[in-house]
């Protein structure tokens, strides 16, 4: 089974008929994952015994609908490796809340996807289990760090896929794939049973080719959680009632930081007619400028190492995942955190342990803690006129393996129209906006709104997946 041209709702429609049982949609869809992958490698494992739940009601949309998972997500029973060799064996003996309520709404769990190790990367070359390839161009990247979830939906492995967002590996990879991704606010979903990199930055959210797809996996997923504090009680609302209205009247912003220089031009023309077809459809566009956008980098670089090198203290050979032979205790710490994590995860720990240290804390971390307060401030300032802001997801398009890797500096930049989303905490999307010119890969449209006014952002890019019908092309990569 093939999901390029399938929404859930039409799986719901097949499955309800019994043109196909749910039964069969499982051994289909493995079977088709199967063979996909030995040209892009999405998963890490695939649950071969995956089953759908008994008695199932189709009233769930998701009732018998297989939906993959970041590797970083726990799964009870099912090996979660957060793409690392130190948890190369974890089985985790407890559920994460949001594949729990995927399953209390009977969607079948089929596998696991590649990651950049940990969620550190955006390329998903830092995993340990290898690279995940671009469906649209088997040389370049997938992105990261969940291109794993966004291979998988943009060459219809799966109709969606959930992934995690610290600074932009939802949004990036969903741009670099041509499909929707989705970061909700902080706080909108659970984050328990998400194997923590940056717990202040970090999100749950949804991937898929359709955006109305998103919105009933977000309905599922979001909600209070006895054991995430950081979760908001409030109410949530049906996602999909935002879908099917026009712009008129809409206010829009667009940041003059964001369509600069530095963004490559089949990249910000792309951006600029989905901007041009908001304001012929009556949105009124709004020039504005995020001042601190030329800190976000180092800044976010600071905080996320920081929480990072604490949040990685428990992988010590002890408890679980890799233990390195050794002769004393010591040893073993050393040998098991040494052999097991991978060069990136290293140069995290190391960077933040120093941004914590009694000498530097109050110059690095202190200091990053400040500004990121400023960057919130500038994104509440320009709420206060408009209702939405838009602009371009990634400076560039998906780029070739192996061509940046190398290169941390540039691959931290990469990240810079990205991470201001989750320092303020606020809601944001990637929707298709076509192929560059210069390129010819996907370009991603990015729109953030107010914490928990996930409503404009799904009106927005339905609105805007309608009128250019993006979801029509198939990726290039895989045809024989
Ligand atoms: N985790 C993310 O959201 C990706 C970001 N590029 C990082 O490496 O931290």
């Amino acid at each position: 089974m093939n999901y390029l041209n399938e929404t859930i709702d039409s799986l719901n429609d097949k499955l309800k008929s019994g043109a196909v049982s749910a039964d069969q949609l499982a051994k289909d869809t493995i079977a088709n994952i199967k063979k996909t992958d030995e040209k892009i490698n999405a998963f890490i494992t695939v649950d071969e015994d995956a089953k759908p739940a008994e008695d199932l009601d189709f009233n769930n949309k998701l009732a018998g609908v297989p939906i993959a998972i970041k590797d970083n997500i726990i799964t009870n029973g099912l090996k979660t490796t957060a793409a690392s060799h130190i948890l190369y064996n974890f089985e985790p003996v407890y559920e994460s809340t949001v594949v729990a309520k995927l399953k209390a709404a009977q969607a079948t769990i089929i596998g696991k996807t590649n990651m950049d190790e940990f969620a550190m990367g955006s390329s998903t070359e830092t995993s340990y289990f290898g690279d995940t390839k671009n469906p649209w161009n088997l040389n370049k990247v997938p992105g990261g760090s969940s291109g794993g979830s966004a291979a998988a939906v943009a060459s219809g492995e799966v109709v969606a896929a959930l992934g995690s967002d610290t600074g932009g590996s939802i949004r990036q990879p969903a741009s670099f794939n041509g499909i929707f991704g989705i970061k909700p606010t902080y706080g909108r979903v659970s984050r328990w049973g998400l194997i923590a990199f940056a717990s202040s930055l970090d999100q749950i959210g949804v991937m898929s080719k359709r955006v109305k797809d998103s919105a009933e996996v977000l309905n599922v997923i979001a909600g209070a959680d006895d054991r995430d504090a950081t979760v908001s009680e409030k109410e949530v609302p049906d996602y999909t009632s935002f879908l099917d209205k026009d712009v008129k009247g809409l206010r829009v912003a667009v940041p003059k930081e964001y369509m600069s220089d530095a963004v490559e031009e089949g990249v910000r023309k792309a951006v600029e007619a989905q901007i041009e077809l908001l304001r012929a459809n009556g949105a009124i566009i709004n020039e504005v400028s995020l001042p601190h956008t030329k800190y976000v980098v180092p800044t976010y670089y600071i905080i996320a190492s920081s929480e990072a090198s604490a949040n990685l203290e428990r992988y010590d050979g002890i408890r679980y995942g890799y233990r390195a032979e050794a002769k004393n205790l010591d040893e073993v710490f050393l040998k098991s955190r040494s052999e097991g994590f991978g060069d990136e995860v290293k140069r995290r720990i190391m960077l933040g342990s120093f941004a914590l240290s009694a000498g530097a804390y109050d110059k690095f971390f202190l200091q990053a803690a400040k500004v990121r307060t400023l960057i919130c401030q500038d994104f509440d300032k320009i709420f206060e006129d408009n209702d939405v802001i838009v602009g371009p997801v990634s400076t560039e398009t998906a780029f070739d393996l192996n061509s940046e890797i190398s290169d941390q500096i540039k691959m931290y930049n990469n990240d810079i129209l990205t991470i201001s989303a989750n320092m303020a905490g606020i809601p944001a999307a990637s929707v298709p906006a076509g192929l560059s010119e210069t390129t010819g890969m996907p370009v991603g449209f990015q729109i953030m709104a107010k914490r928990f006014d996930e409503g404009h952002v799904f009106q927005v890019a339905d609105f805007i997946e309608r009128s250019n019908k993006f979801y029509e092309q198939t990726p290039a990569g895989l045809e024989d």
